[in-house]
């Protein structure tokens, strides 16, 4: 997951490839708790790790319940309705399908309950539910603002004759919860009646077929009125699979809609939902073709491709896919005309006002946007000069985050940035990961920091700091000449000219990867190994041999991956990446760098002397200044930094400034 606090999209050109995407939120938070509330074990498969189930299963075990968990697989071994803990706290973050279901489930059975959430949650409304939850006898307070959370749960003095009334027209999550938790008190039959029309009505359905699946089969009249048979009982299915959600499909449907594949690859598959899927959003499949795409699909997969281009635009009720419908507003972008979608009047109350901000992110593209109260009209930038790179705010909020990373295919190849990528973690913490695996930048927009400078003058230190800030590829490449260095020795292979030709052909065996900070030579981990002062030497010996660093040119430049690199040493800006964007040289005096790279060995328990680590960093310096190939030396256009009286914090903020003051938000 990126956690920085922003991340910046370079324009992508091509996408093509397979993802699997994670598990769906509405049906991983909705078996969560059915099992939690049945009879007997269940086993749930491919469940969604995110924000949002983390605390669903935070609560159930908070009331007692036995969670075991094994990667995407969790047992739960059910209450059957009696709570162990009879009174909790509970916090539920900003997670809609936690606190509604929640709510409804303790309030109809006996115990003292607080359930809260982040701010955001605490003004999305809760009352509808309240209100029919109290009609049953349910004993609910409002902590805060009558009609949001937080609540008070008390015993309730259940009242089961009377039909339950609850309105339909703002969320259906409230007719989720009492079709729920009404099965734990169906010692007669309930019914339960919606007043106006029923919202989102495939989340329903999601509910009902769950349901079933739990044993317990409640029949919809007309979608008006529903009824839990008396002596309905959750009971465990055994096992049961969470398919993939399909309103993150959304964003690769959209994907595969509009880019092109690169040579030899064809369009975006989709693992893990297909179009029988029960999630409402795969409808999002029909109005994606009806905007251009060419679709496949089979069991548990899609196919997309681009068809019609420019996408065509289109007038459309969104009423069946409230979520998956955000993806349309920036497909519109694309679009031959004014894309209008309708119904949407749910966006007003979702993790943030949705219709607002999608209206006020698109403006900032350069989009024509009108908006009313459940409506919002979109018309792209009428040519290339149109749009405007933009800065995308995502107002912790998922949905906005990644249905605007699609905004990167834009023509006219504008910068984006997108804000707080991490709000993602609700439904798709590797969302963007997920992006960066299928699409496809120019090489030569992919941006490159390069960091060079003398030994122990901080580069690793600073690159790696801006490259976690950024989140960005980070490159040691010093440490590839030190591996060099150390297989050369280990084969007694001695590291003068005369070897070169062998020392490179060892080196085109060798088996490098790196993972994190680690560094790899086959199975052993070399990257302790390789930090001494001798490995150090070793490395500027074998660096001046100029097929030793022929060799090595290729396995630096592919590090330049999306969404960007930050790499150290002594010829990033020189050789390796001449053209990059920024280029620092950072240095301090020798003094400075010999006491700080003897803190840095006293700290690791390694024995040295201020003196000679001065003289050996000096004579390194001076090989890797006067070698042939590749010297050590400023770039023309590298910007020169001495750092000898500045702190890594304020060396880090020299350069993201720097870094700041070439982008275009
Ligand atoms: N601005 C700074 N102020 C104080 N100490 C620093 C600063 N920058 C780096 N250091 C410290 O100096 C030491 C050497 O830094 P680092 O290993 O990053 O240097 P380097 O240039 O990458 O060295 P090498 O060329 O050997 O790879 C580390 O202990 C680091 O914490
Ligand atoms: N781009 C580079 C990076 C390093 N070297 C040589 O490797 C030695 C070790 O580098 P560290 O950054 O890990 O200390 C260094 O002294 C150089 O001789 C290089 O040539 N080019």
């Amino acid at each position: 997951m990126f956690s920085t606090v922003f991340l910046d999209l370079p324009p992508l050109v091509h996408a093509a490839g397979a993802v699997t995407l994670p598990g769906s939120k509405s049906i991983s938070n909705r078996v969560l708790l059915l099992a939690a509330m049945s009879e007997g074990t269940t086993t749930i498969h491919d469940l969604l790790d995110s924000d949002d189930t983390r605390v669903m299963l935070i609560a159930l075990r908070t009331l007692g319940c036995l969670v075991e968990e094994s990667g995407t697989t969790v047992r739960i071994t059910g209450l059957a309705g009696k709570l162990p803990n009879g009174s909790a706290k509970l916090f539920l973050g900003n997670a809609g399908t936690a606190m509604r279901p929640l709510t409804a489930a303790l309030a109809v059975v006996a115990g003292d309950f607080e359930l809260s959430g982040v701010p955001r949650m605490h003004e999305r409304p809760i009352g509808d539910l309240v209100d029919a939850l109290r009609q049953l006898g349910c004993a609910i307070d409002y902590l805060g603002n009558d009609g949001f959370p937080p609540l008070k749960l008390g015993k309730p003095a259940l009242k089961l004759d009377a039909p339950i009334k609850v309105r339909g027209d703002v969320s259906s999550q409230f007719l989720t919860a009492l079709l729920m938790a009404l099965p734990l008190v169906a010692t007669k039959d309930i019914v339960i009646e919606v007043v106006g029309e029923l919202i989102s009505r495939p989340y329903i359905e999601i509910t009902l077929n769950l349901l079933a699946r739990f044993g317990v089969q409640v029949q919809p009249d007309e979608w008006q009125r529903f009824t839990i048979p008396a002596g309905a009982k959750l009971r465990s299915p055994g096992d049961i699979h969470v398919e993939a959600d399909a309103s993150s499909a959304s964003y690769f449907i959209a994907l595969g809609a509009i880019s092109t594949a690169a040579d030899g690859q064809n369009g975006i598959k989709v693992q893990g939902v297909g179009a029988d899927s029960i999630q409402g959003d795969i409808r999002f499949m029909e109005a994606a073709q009806a905007m251009g795409a060419k679709i496949d699909s089979g069991p548990n997969w899609l196919h997309i491709q681009r068809g019609a281009w420019p996408l065509k635009a289109i007038d459309l009720d969104c009423n069946h896919i409230p979520d998956a419908a955000m993806t349309l507003a920036v497909m519109a972008l694309y679009a031959d005309g004014t894309t209008t979608l309708r119904n949407i009047a749910s966006w007003r109350v979702k993790e943030t006002d949705r219709i607002a901000a999608m209206a006020t992110e698109l403006r900032k593209l350069g989009a024509s946007v009108v908006e009313g109260a459940d409506f919002i009209q979109v018309t792209p930038p009428a040519s290339l000069q149109g749009w405007k790179p933009a800065s995308i705010h995502t107002y912790d909020d998922h949905r906005v985050a990644m249905c605007f990373s699609l905004a990167a295919f834009n023509p006219a190849r504008v910068q984006l940035r997108i804000e707080d990528p991490k709000c993602v973690a609700k439904t798709f913490p590797d969302y963007f990961e997920t992006l960066f695996s299928v699409a496809s930048s120019a090489t030569s927009s992919i941006p490159v920091i390069c960091v060079d400078g003398p030994t122990a003058s901080g580069k690793g230190t600073l690159a790696a700091v801006l490259a976690e800030k950024l989140g960005y590829h980070f490159l040691d490449s010093g440490s590839l000449y030190r591996i060099t260095g150390l297989a050369a020795t280990r084969a007694g292979i001695p590291l003068d000219i005369a070897n070169e030709a062998a020392i490179v052909a060892l080196l085109n065996t060798l088996p490098i990867h790196f993972e994190g900070s680690h560094i790899w030579l086959g199975n052993e981990d070399v990257s302790e190994l390789i930090r001494t002062e001798e490995a150090g030497m070793n490395a500027s010996k074998v660096s001046a041999f100029p097929a030793v660093r022929s060799a090595l040119i290729d396995l630096q430049r592919n590090f330049r991956q999306l969404p960007g690199l930050v790499a150290d040493g002594r010829d990033m800006g020189t050789v390796i990446f001449p053209e990059a964007a920024l280029k620092v040289y950072l240095t301090a005096s020798a003094a400075c760098r010999a006491e700080r790279r003897l803190k840095q060995l006293i700290s690791k328990g390694i024995p040295a002397t201020l003196d000679s680590l001065r003289a050996d960093l000096e004579a390194r310096d001076a090989r890797d200044s006067s070698r042939t190939v590749a010297p050590l030396k400023p770039a023309q256009d590298a910007l020169l930094l001495d750092n000898s009286e500045l702190t890594v914090d304020t060396s880090v903020q020299t350069v993201l400034d720097w870094w700041q003051s070439k982008q275009p938000f």
